[in-house]
């Protein structure tokens, strides 16, 4: 039984889900200039449909892949760009391609039913090479990749390592055919100076993960877990909150503390474990 999604795609004569296309040349090259692209700069175009955004790519970026799953697009985008010397075809479902082991960027339209695989085969792993990203997809899942304070343990944690800021709504027309909901531009850039260092992102992860198992509820008794009570008086102190506030409230950079704290001050066999 197909769902409603399904069902729609199935009328819109695909098997693949999310070919919206775009179709505006000024709204390619705008996104295309608004990513920042520089002439020695390697950039992957996931999910690149027929072309739309690695034909402004290939002609500002130093190397383009244009990676796609679809074998009707492939054909498409060998036959425009099979003699490009700098665009590499990658017929293949994004989740599986090796990522470049060398400084990369992504310009991208993508598929919206796989945004979080996406998001986190980009940004789980602090030592892959990802420099920007400049991303099409839903807004509705922009907003909650940028929601302020942050509940989700795993979108806190590639907050310390990347900046992610929604740029600009984009409706339904410019998209054929139109999709139901209206997309967003998510530009990400790794930060200069990560919050925490790399080797920290597991650890990291499984405090996020403990501490926001219980977001609505007062700091001072979610850490009483992991910190001693003077510790806690301590920490909220230099946090500048009350024992009282909910921990979800936290920013990145109060979480920061609230790692770096834990690291220094609290024995080992109490920090939280990985799940
Ligand atoms: C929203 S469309 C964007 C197409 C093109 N970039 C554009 O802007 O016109 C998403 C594209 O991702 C492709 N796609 C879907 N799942 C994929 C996957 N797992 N790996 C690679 N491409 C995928 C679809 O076939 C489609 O061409």
């Amino acid at each position: 039984m197909k769902n409603k999604r399904q069902r729609q795609h199935h009328k819109e004569g695909s098997n693949f889900p999310g070919q919206h296309l775009m179709h505006s040349k000024r709204l390619t090259q705008s996104l295309v200039e608004m990513a920042g692209v520089e002439s020695n700069e390697l950039v992957l175009d996931i999910g690149a449909g027929k072309g739309a955004l690695t034909l402004p790519l290939a002609q500002r970026a130093g190397k383009v892949w244009a990676i796609e799953n679809d074998p009707q697009f492939v054909e498409k985008l060998r036959e425009k760009f099979g003699k490009a010397k700098n665009v590499t075809i990658i017929a293949k479902d994004f989740l599986q391609v090796n990522l470049p082991r060398k400084p990369f960027c992504v310009v991208a339209s993508i598929p919206y039913s796989i945004t979080t695989p996406i998001l986190g085969k980009l940004m789980d792993q602090p030592t892959i090479p990802m420099k920007k990203a400049l991303l099409v997809i839903e807004k509705g899942a922009a907003k909650r990749f940028t929601a302020s304070p942050v509940i989700r343990p795993r979108i806190l944690t590639w907050r310390m390592y990347f900046d992610l800021k929604m740029e600009q709504t984009l409706p339904p027309h410019h998209f054929s055919p139109p999709p139901r909901v209206d997309s967003a531009v998510l530009f990400i850039k790794k930060k200069t100076k990560p919050l925490i260092p790399d080797w920290c992102h597991a650890l990291f992860l499984s405090l996020a993960s403990y501490g926001l198992k219980r977001a609505e509820w007062p700091m001072d008794q979610v850490l009483k877990g992991v910190f001693t009570g003077p510790q806690i008086t301590r920490l909220v102190k230099e946090l500048g909150v009350t024992r009282d506030c909910p921990i979800g409230w936290l920013r990145e950079e109060q979480w920061a503390t609230v790692f770096h704290s834990m690291i220094r001050y609290v024995l080992p066999y109490r920090w939280p474990k990985k799940k």
